[in-house]
Order: structure tokens, then C-alpha cells, then sequence
């Protein structure tokens, strides 16, 4: 996949504060898995699937139970003319790696004198590196957004999924290179998400989590939930 776009100078793409996925902070927490399930998301009225992603690969809409339940907890407290539109839950470890080292790929070309281990981090603000458990990978992470019901989605700053290079660093939640409109509707999707329980990767403003490692370190718990898991096959008669 090529793709046109320069590197901002002017933005540091390091943005060194940030404690990303590929920090040793994060794989370093302890996993005690629990051992839920994992359950595919059925639309409902306040939570739609994106076509694209259902269309690939059904086993997408899967996540862990609790994070189905408070998807649709926070689904209901929007406003009523909003709801959920899920793009990706659960994803199967392969994808996860190739995801991984295309971006390292592309950005291999950015960043010409960038060393491998400055790649992978620069790599791990927008997939999760395959050397932790990446939350996708354990069935705790979901990429979602804003719609209108039955409707287009709402201006969220970029869309779901442009790279930090791609969107001039847009995608970090905290950007202050949005609209204000774009500002008042993270606002929206952060406040019913956070009072679920769930937790940001300030990279990326659709991805949010429960139970995984990312999630212990933001709110400071001593053992994540979740590690690498599937869906159960279907029993074969
Ligand atoms: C690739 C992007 N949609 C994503 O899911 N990124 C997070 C950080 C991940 O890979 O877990
Ligand atoms: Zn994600």
C-alpha cells in the first residue's frame, strides 16, 4: 500500500512523553487471565459495524464480554440521535504483525537515518508491536466512532485509522489541530467510553481498551485481564 503524504517538520513525532505500547512500562505488567470469553457484537440501535470490517472478516466484531457490555452501556448514554460504529474488535495475531511491519516498512522510508529500535517505537504509536500482547490480539481493544444513527459519522479530526504521519499527528487525541466541532465530538465519544471503564491510547483516538496491559497502566492497576486469545471454533458435528 504506498501512500502520499510528507512528514511534518514542524511536529515532533517522537513526542517523547507519551508512554507508547512498545514501552518496556507496559510489557512489563503482569497478565492473570481471566479466561472470558470472547462474544461477536450484534448491531443494535445505538452500535453498528462497519461494513468494511464485517465484510473481511466477521470475526472482527468479536471482543471479551465486558467489553462487549460496556460498549453498549456507553452506546446508550449518547445523545439519541448518535451511536457506536465499530470498526475492529478482536484480530487474529498474524494480521496484527503483518499490520506492524508494513507500517515499519513505510516509515523505513520516512525516516531514513532512523535506527530499527526508533522505528518500532515511532511503528508501536499507531500498531501494537508483536512482542506484547497486543490488546486487539487479546480481544480487549476495539477502533470506533462517532455516527449519526443509520447515518454518515461524525468530524472526528481524521478518520479511523490515519497514521500519525498521515494525519500531521491529527490522530493523537490531544491534538490541538482540529476543529472545535472535532474537539466537542471526542469529547462525547471519550466521556460515555471513560465512564465504562475503558481507556485510550492517546495516539489514536479510536482505539480504547479494557482489561489489557495498556489499560493497568493508565488506571494504575497491578495485573491485566486479558492475554492472547481466539474465538472458539464452532463445534464440528
Ligand atoms: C492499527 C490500528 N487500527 C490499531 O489498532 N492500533 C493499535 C495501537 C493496535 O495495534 O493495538
Ligand atoms: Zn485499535
Amino acid at each position: 500500500m504506498t501512500k502520499n503524504f510528507e512528514v511534518r517538520e514542524d511536529i515532533d513525532p517522537k513526542r517523547e512523553s507519551l508512554v507508547l505500547l512498545s514501552d518496556p512500562k507496559i510489557s512489563s505488567i503482569p497478565i492473570s487471565e481471566c479466561g472470558e470469553h470472547l462474544v461477536r457484537l450484534e448491531p443494535s440501535s445505538k452500535l453498528t459495524i462497519d461494513p468494511k470490517f464485517g465484510e473481511v472478516d466477521t470475526r472482527y466484531s468479536f471482543v471479551r464480554i465486558s467489553v462487549a457490555k460496556g460498549l453498549y452501556r456507553a452506546s446508550e448514554a449518547l445523545p439519541s440521535e448518535l451511536e457506536l460504529r465499530i470498526y475492529e474488535g478482536w484480530r487474529p495475531r498474524s494480521i496484527q504483525e503483518r499490520y506492524f511491519y508494513d507500517f515499519v516498512d513505510e516509515l523505513r522510508g520516512m525516516y531514513k537515518d532512523a535506527q530499527e529500535d526508533e522505528l518500532n517505537r515511532l511503528a508501536s504509536r499507531y500498531v501494537a508491536p508483536p512482542w506484547i500482547a497486543p490488546p486487539h490480539v487479546t480481544g480487549a481493544a476495539v477502533d470506533l466512532t462517532l455516527a449519526y444513527v443509520d447515518g454518515p459519522e461524525l468530524d472526528m479530526g481524521t478518520k479511523v485509522n490515519e497514521s500519525p504521519e498521515e494525519s500531521g499527528m491529527r490522530c493523537y487525541m490531544d491534538s490541538n489541530e482540529i476543529s472545535d466541532e472535532a474537539r466537542r465530538n471526542r469529547k462525547v465519544l471519550s466521556r460515555v467510553l471513560k465512564a465504562q471503564g475503558f481507556a485510550n491510547y492517546p495516539t489514536e483516538w479510536w482505539h480504547w481498551s479494557m482489561g489489557d496491559q495498556y489499560w493497568c497502566f493508565i488506571y494504575g492497576h497491578s495485573s491485566a485481564r486479558y492475554g492472547e486469545t481466539k474465538p472458539q471454533q464452532p463445534s464440528v458435528a
